[in-house]
């Protein structure tokens, strides 16, 4: 046989796989659209159907990845899942997505990576907005981040739950690479900008190669790629999507200090996230200004072996000098083990909120 005919042959194979591919997702489709005439029928008069469900979301990539025998990767294959769960979900109900903006943003990335594409993402100036959108009903879902492996907490979105009635329904994490860019790579750099996490992620590299240069502090890397884009003199610090969206070369690739960088966003809704299995709950608590309260805050978490996944300290609204915790640990508010625990750090802390239970991030 001819290279041609051996190709053709495959070509072939591959055209009636696709076929039956095809085919096999519109089924799924047809099943999804039931599942929401389910859904409506027996949702109470009045009541919000909720289309949108994380855990069965979370449970159908977990399966996908368990049984996967390649010879593409668990997480390719969980990706193409993603997409098609994602376009079922819209024949159910088309969601929007409110994110930390502007477009080009590792939120934005994150959100889509959440959700998959076949929603409406909009962009928000800040994470209040991001917050009020979703208060307010004019979208269904947020994105924000809340923390980085190399810069730490996002303490925005922490304090933005302080007086906030959403809840967190998701979590998602993003390897985050940055890359210096640039409109002209010819003429002198002067200045740097980029968001202040992002500066600080890549410190040591521009210590190393740019030490004298000026690094300004924007509202956002997309920002920083979009002054780059009309000022010569000018380079960016941003991700490839931001260097695409506004046209600059990247000069110099992957200029984080630490390779493992990598981001942690939440996604904030109005409804609560029933048990996927692999869960993790956050809360917030603060502790009465006495000896031993932080110790009988963190006691019920030891004596039941739940492991804390976070533990992050932010000034209380309720006076100078007290404090609240922010604690992520492993579990969902409804399992058995879980319960018992949240009772008894209710007794225990001046102030108790319970801020989500999730499914763990699964790509
Ligand atoms: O199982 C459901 O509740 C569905 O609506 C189906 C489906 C899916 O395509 O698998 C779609 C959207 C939900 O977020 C979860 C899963």
């Amino acid at each position: 046989m001819s290279e041609a005919q051996e190709l053709e042959q495959l070509r072939q194979a591959i055209d009636s796989i696709d076929r039956q591919i095809q085919e096999l997702i519109n089924q799924r489709a047809c099943c999804a659209r039931q599942v929401a005439e389910v859904k409506e029928k027996y949702a109470a008069l009045g009541e919000t159907v909720v289309f949108y469900r994380p855990e069965r979301e979370a449970q159908v990539l977990r399966n996908v990845m368990a049984r996967n025998t390649g010879p593409l990767p668990n997480e390719s294959m969980a990706r193409l899942f993603r997409e098609i769960m994602s376009q079922c979900l819209a024949l159910e109900e088309p969601l929007n997505v409110a994110f930390l903006g502007p477009e080009g943003t590792f939120t934005q990335q994150a959100a889509v990576k959440h959700f998959g594409h076949a929603v409406c993402c909009h962009s928000q100036v800040s994470i209040a907005d991001v917050f009020r959108e979703v208060e307010s009903g004019a979208a269904n879902f947020g994105v924000v981040p809340v923390e980085n492996s190399t810069e730490g907490v996002v303490t925005h979105t922490l304090d933005s739950f302080f007086d906030s009635s959403l809840q967190v329904c998701g979590e998602v994490t993003l390897r985050i690479h940055h890359h210096l860019m640039r409109k002209d790579p010819e003429q002198p750099i002067e200045r740097i900008y980029s968001h202040a996490q992002s500066l600080g992620q890549c410190r040591r590299w521009l210590d190393q190669h740019y030490p004298g240069i000026e690094r300004i502090a924007l509202s956002s890397n997309a920002e920083a790629a979009r002054r780059a884009s009309l000022e010569p003199g000018s380079a960016a610090i941003a991700g490839e999507v931001a260097a695409d969206l506004y046209q600059l070369v990247v000069c110099n690739a992957n200029i984080e200090d630490r390779p493992d960088n990598t981001t942690r966003f939440l996604i904030v809704g109005r409804q609560a996230t029933l048990s996927s299995g692999e869960d993790k709950t956050s809360i917030m608590v603060s502790s009465r200004n006495q000896p031993g309260a932080l110790y009988q805050v963190l006691e019920p978490f030891h004596q039941a072996g739940i492991s804390l996944t976070r533990i992050e300290t932010r000034p209380a609204r309720t006076g100078t000098w007290n404090y609240a915790f922010f604690i992520d640990f492993e579990g969902h508010c409804d399992d058995e083990s879980i319960r018992p625990v949240l009772a008894q750090l209710q007794l225990v802390a001046a102030d108790y909120k319970w801020l989500g239970s999730y499914p763990k991030a699964v790509l």
